[in-house]
């Protein structure tokens, strides 16, 4: 099981690589990556586990956090209509996104990151995304607040990108600009 050793902490350079597309069909190494990724978020979420293992909760993991430098990541999130999004994905593309942002009130957190970094995450109000789930079969989703920026924030792990980086304000002012979602 993936347990806090496992998670690769900011300043290791994979955090800040563009990862590789997995070929397709998924291979069972894929496969299995994305189950195991998404069994260690849903370990941190159950109160007992996570405190026998002492695991920090989270609501996604992207492939990069476990040292695997591939479009991979899981996520096992609850939006506000109650819906469970609970699944691997690879290989995701945003297709389409609105222009209009959303950000979680009190900013995000990161399982690489173990320091508080405060400060509004602003992320595309709604997007659709296509990909391959962790049973093989194609994806498009149509997302849209709480769901939409756990999405975007995993996607931006699959770009090297951290969540402080689109913090106002903190940028590097000689720091070229942030991309954009590739359509
Ligand atoms: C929002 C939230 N972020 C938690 N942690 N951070 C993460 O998940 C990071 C990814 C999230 C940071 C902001 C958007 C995506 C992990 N990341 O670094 C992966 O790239 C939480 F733990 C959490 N919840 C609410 C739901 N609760 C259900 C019951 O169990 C506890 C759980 C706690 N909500
Ligand atoms: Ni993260």
């Amino acid at each position: 099981m993936i347990t806090m050793d496992d998670i690769v902490r900011e300043g290791n350079p994979i955090l800040r690589k563009v990862a590789e597309p997995v070929e397709l069909p998924l291979t069972d190494e894929d496969k299995q990556t994305l189950v195991d990724m998404l069994e260690f978020i849903k370990n941190s979420q159950d109160p007992e586990i996570a405190e026998k293992y002492g695991l920090r909760p989270g609501v996604g993991l992207a492939a990069p956090q476990i040292g695997i430098s591939k479009r991979l990541f899981a996520i096992h999130a609850t939006d506000e209509n109650g819906n469970l999004y609970s699944m691997g994905i690879a290989n995701p593309k945003v297709v389409s996104h609105s222009v209009e942002t959303n950000e979680l009130e009190n900013g995000e957190g990161c399982l690489s990151v173990d320091r508080d970094v405060p400060g509004l995450v602003p992320r595309r109000a709604r997007l659709t995304i296509t990909g391959v789930d962790h049973e093989g079969n194609d994806v498009r989703m149509r997302l849209r607040g709480y769901i939409a920026i756990v999405f975007q924030h995993e996607l931006d792990h699959l770009d090297g990108i951290m969540f402080y980086d689109r913090i106002e304000g903190l940028e590097d002012p000689f720091k070229k600009p942030l991309p954009g979602f590739a359509l």
